[in-house]
């Protein structure tokens, strides 16, 4: 998408020093900075400390880390050695694992001399296919988004609520939940969306930041309002984002997204997740049970980032002294909250019938024993 008027991905390879190009996202939104990614330790680090985060963003961010191990040493030891070293990296977004499977699956029967020009062509289709993926995924909720507005006032607004960043930053573009809005907003449909904040690493600023650039006109409103805002029918429409969806539909995403589905069902207001294809998790069923919930540190629930006022981003501690901060990333939300699954094959229903038949290929995959700890 664009910043200040020319186009970015969160991602891109520099072909002429051979290193990978991300947006730092921990400056974001009062600073855009990018760095070159080029060694395993900074891949490593880009995805734990979340330069670079989102489901989508990090399977791509990860195929590139397996391009750069193959040109380290395109042995099978070596190879195995970067799958278990990534996949360690967080345990909850899906496509992490299996952006890492995909390039281990397509690299092992290669002889090693091929494996690294391999690799990275691979990561550069990964990349490709996402972008591609999360436009196919705009195109259907555009769709959705146009049912409502038939049933609207010539000019009326239609008001979306959206938990998190799903947006372009946490993909390589278009990004997932906001692909509709951005497709309905250029489609010159007036919507207007409520973007929560998401408490503790407040991606809302983000998703502002990504919408107030393309010009959406959007609110940006504490985590708790959601409800209040759907009660008193603020909100035609809520569309958010998954790191994980389970084959009957049970969605993992950013920790208060499923306090937004109850609110969402106690108000019959629809509410929709936009699912590309690699977070599907086919080899479970039950995602509270089975789906690892990332803790993450403290410091991010006690402290909270911002312009300080000599205009450096600083962090300010906002807990007083001593007092422990617990920090769960995700929670689950089961599939009979869900309205309809917005992938890039159409929109399906949150069933294990409904994702069966919009994906058959996979309708076979036998349930896997889950290591709860790591995801795999
Ligand atoms: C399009 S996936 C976006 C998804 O990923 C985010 O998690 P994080 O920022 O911790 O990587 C969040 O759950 C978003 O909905």
């Amino acid at each position: 998408m664009k910043v200040n008027g020319k186009h970015y991905r969160s991602l891109w390879w520099n072909s002429e020093k051979n290193v990978l190009e991300i947006i730092d996202q921990r400056w974001l939104p009062h600073d855009f900075r990018t760095q070159t990614v080029g060694t395993m330790e900074e891949f490593a680090d880009a995805i734990v400390e979340m330069r670079v985060r989102g489901a989508p963003l990090i399977g791509a961010t990860a195929a590139y880390a397996m391009a750069l191990a193959m040109k380290i040493d395109p042995s099978n030891a070596y190879l195995e050695k970067a799958w278990k070293y990534f996949n360690e990296t967080r345990p909850t977004a899906v496509n992490l694992r299996w952006a890492l499977n995909r390039c281990k699956d397509a690299l092992l029967p290669l002889p090693e001399d091929q494996r690294a020009d391999a690799a990275l062509k691979l990561a550069h289709e990964i990349a490709d296919e996402d972008v591609e993926i999360n436009a196919q995924i705009g195109r259907h909720g555009l769709a959705i988004i146009q049912g409502i507005a038939i049933n609207k006032k010539p000019g009326e607004t239609i008001n979306i609520l959206t938990h998190c960043n799903a947006g372009w930053l946490a993909t390589v573009d278009w990004g997932t939940a906001t692909s509709p809005m951005y497709h309905a907003h250029n489609a010159g449909i007036p919507i207007h969306v409520w973007v929560d904040e998401t408490r503790p690493r407040n991606q809302g600023a983000l998703t502002s930041w990504e919408l107030g650039s393309h010009g959406v006109p959007h609110t940006y409103i504490v985590d708790n309002a959601g409800g209040h805002l759907m009660q008193h029918g603020k909100v035609d429409l809520v569309i958010v984002g998954t790191d994980r969806t389970t084959r009957r539909g049970d969605v993992c995403n950013k920790i208060g997204t499923y306090l937004k589905a109850l609110a969402a069902h106690a108000n019959n207001v629809p509410f929709y997740v936009a699912l590309p294809s690699p977070t599907i998790d086919w080899t479970i069923a039950n995602g509270v049970a089975d789906i690892p919930i990332e803790e993450r540190s403290a410091q991010e629930t006690t402290h909270v980032q911002g312009i300080m006022p000599d205009g450096s981003i600083g962090m300010v501690q906002v807990t007083p002294e001593g007092t422990p901060g617990g920090n769960p990333a995700f929670d689950v939300t089961p599939n009979h909250l869900v309205t309809g699954l917005i992938t890039e094959r159409g929109v399906t229903p949150a069933t294990a019938e409904g994702l069966q038949a919009m994906f058959p290929e996979f309708a076979n995959v036998k349930p896997a024993a889950k290591n709860k700890k790591t995801g795999s």
